[in-house]
């Protein structure tokens, strides 16, 4: 095998998985997308996202700065090498990760030390098959720490929020399955896909479920129970409202497949795997002699580009004009977040500092690097390159899952006189009581929109904290126009504990058998 053609196609899978969505799951997103009614931020939201998945495109830059546990499923003939495969896969994903195609995303367990260059114990995953075709069919997945945290697993039979006891049958597996969808809200970046595996043990299990996400979202299971099983889910969890980043809406789910492996007597496990709407999955068949690719994947009928038609940007341009827009410029006081409440949309200009679950945990012990007195806070870990000057670009910027920060938010908040934190996926009941009490507002950008809001970025003003890495330093971030809409007030509403109530309220109403 000529292997450094090899190592040049797997550099080329890597680019192509994390900058261009496949083409199954762009028709997904123009579905959704077409059934949303205009004006509402479910559909303000699509239009974010798409616009976001056309700039990644353009300009060949990460579709979200989450990059994932890059995870790598090669079929090989009898005979290949795979260790030298391996080592090929190591050097494409250190140099993906030097041109800011991946973000260093491989973190020390125990010390939080960021190896760099996407390397290390268990990064990336690499599971080889032998079959007896005579190319390699190697497969990439790039799935994101938001939607993994949603997975879940359960052990039937058991009792669910809403739906009351699921028994060891395939009714009991629907509910399993309607519930999985209910529990991630939006924090998985809705609208999501779900992959799931019925059986196996606790690992075999989620192994199958992720599986599924190697399907085509267009296939149609050939096990007749499981294609009902598919098709009722795809009808019924949109009855669930969650919508777009769990804004309330029409299209929560695009997606679910669902596989079935043995079990042993005493253990019925349910695995779900859910995937956010930033679908990052590709493949190739490369020649086993040249190394070259051959063909592509998942790239079967028409491809969506998203490039906005006449018509669309006049309609665009139109309802611009007509929502009310907040501008925000840090510092910010506490009569004017008093005066925002859920629902605004506000636009940030001037300064930002992002952090995350690191500069969390170290601020909630150590003095601020910077005056943070009325200060923007932004969830966010990007992907940053250094040009030959010394000076930071910013690749890529969406938000991170601010639920994590719950344990610190508000305490940090009112040590440093914070006036408003940005993320996405909402948070808890303690952050809503300090908003409240301090006078502070939660703003939810949208997840996975990182090109979108990179290009809202205009500058890196300076950083602090570099020893925790590139995704947990804290950046000095200026920016202009950086929309996002206030989902968390200081009067102590929250939509996210609104939609959470009103989806358990529907979840309820699929208690029934059907199955
Ligand atoms: O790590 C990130 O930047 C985001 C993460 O994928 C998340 O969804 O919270
Ligand atoms: S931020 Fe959202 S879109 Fe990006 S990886 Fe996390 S869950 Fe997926």
């Amino acid at each position: 095998m000529n292997i450094e053609k090899f190592q040049e196609s797997m550099y080329d899978l890597i680019v192509e998985t994390s900058t261009k969505l496949p083409r199954d799951v762009r028709r997904a997103i123009k579905a959704a997308k077409e059934k949303e009614s205009a004006g509402t931020r479910s559909a303000m939201s699509l239009a974010t996202i798409t616009n976001n998945i056309k700039m990644a495109d353009d300009n060949v830059s990460p579709i979200c700065q989450d990059t994932g546990l890059p995870t790598f499923k090669i079929k090989t003939p009898v005979g290949a090498n795979q260790l030298v495969m391996k080592e090929a896969i190591k050097n494409a994903i250190a140099q993906a990760t030097k041109d800011g195609k991946l973000r260093p995303n491989s973190v020390d367990s125990l010390t939080g030390e960021n190896s760099g260059d996407n390397l290390g114990g268990g990064t990336p995953v690499i599971k080889f098959e032998q079959w007896e075709k005579d190319y390699i069919d190697a497969r990439l997945i790039l799935k994101g720490g938001g939607c993994e945290n949603k997975n879940i697993q359960y052990s039937l039979p058991c009792e669910l929020d809403g739906l009351g006891r699921a028994g060891r049958d395939l009714d009991g597996i629907r509910k399993c399955i309607m519930h999985s969808v209910y529990q991630a809200q939006g924090q998985g970046c809705s609208a999501g896909f779900i992959g799931v595996g019925i059986g196996g043990d606790r690992s075999a299990g989620y192994d199958l479920a992720k599986e599924q996400l190697f399907r085509s979202v267009e296939d149609v299971n050939p096990n007749e129970d499981l294609r009902k099983l598919e098709e009722y889910v795809m009808d019924h969890a949109n009855e669930l409202g969650i919508g777009t980043m769990g804004f309330g809406g029409e299209t929560t789910l695009l997606g679910c497949k669902v596989g079935v492996i043995n079990r042993i007597p005493a253990s019925f496990f349910v695995s779900v795997a859910y995937n956010c709407w930033a679908f990052r999955r590709l493949g190739v068949a490369v020649n086993p002699e040249t190394g070259e690719i051959n063909e592509w994947m998942y790239q079967e009928g028409e491809n969506i580009d998203f490039g906005a038609t006449e018509a669309e940007k006049e309609t665009a341009a139109a309802t611009e004009t007509k929502a009310e827009v907040i501008s925000l410029q840090a510092p910010i006081t506490e009569e004017q977040i008093r005066s925002l409440k859920v629902g605004d949309v506000v636009q940030i200009n001037g300064r930002m500092y992002t952090g995350r679950d690191a500069i969390h945990h170290h601020l909630m012990e150590h003095d601020a690097p910077v005056d943070l007195n009325g200060q923007v806070i932004y969830h966010c870990g990007p992907v940053m390159l250094k040009d030959d000057e010394g000076n930071w670009h910013v690749k890529a910027a969406g938000p991170t899952t601010s639920i994590r920060e719950e344990p610190y938010q508000g305490d940090i908040m009112k040590k440093f006189g914070i006036r408003a934190v940005i993320g996405k996926g909402g948070m808890g009941p303690k952050t809503l009581a300090a908003l409240n009490e301090h006078g502070g507002v939660y703003l939810n950008a949208i997840g996975g929109a990182a090109q979108y809001y990179a290009d809202c970025i205009k500058a890196v003003e300076g950083v602090d904290l570099m020893e925790f890495g590139i995704p947990e330093a804290m950046w000095h971030l200026k920016v202009e126009g950086f929309t996002a809409v206030v989902t968390m007030d200081s009067h102590g509403n929250s939509l996210h504990a609104d939609v959470d109530k009103s989806s358990l309220d529907k979840l309820a109403q699929f208690k029934e058998r059907v199955f």
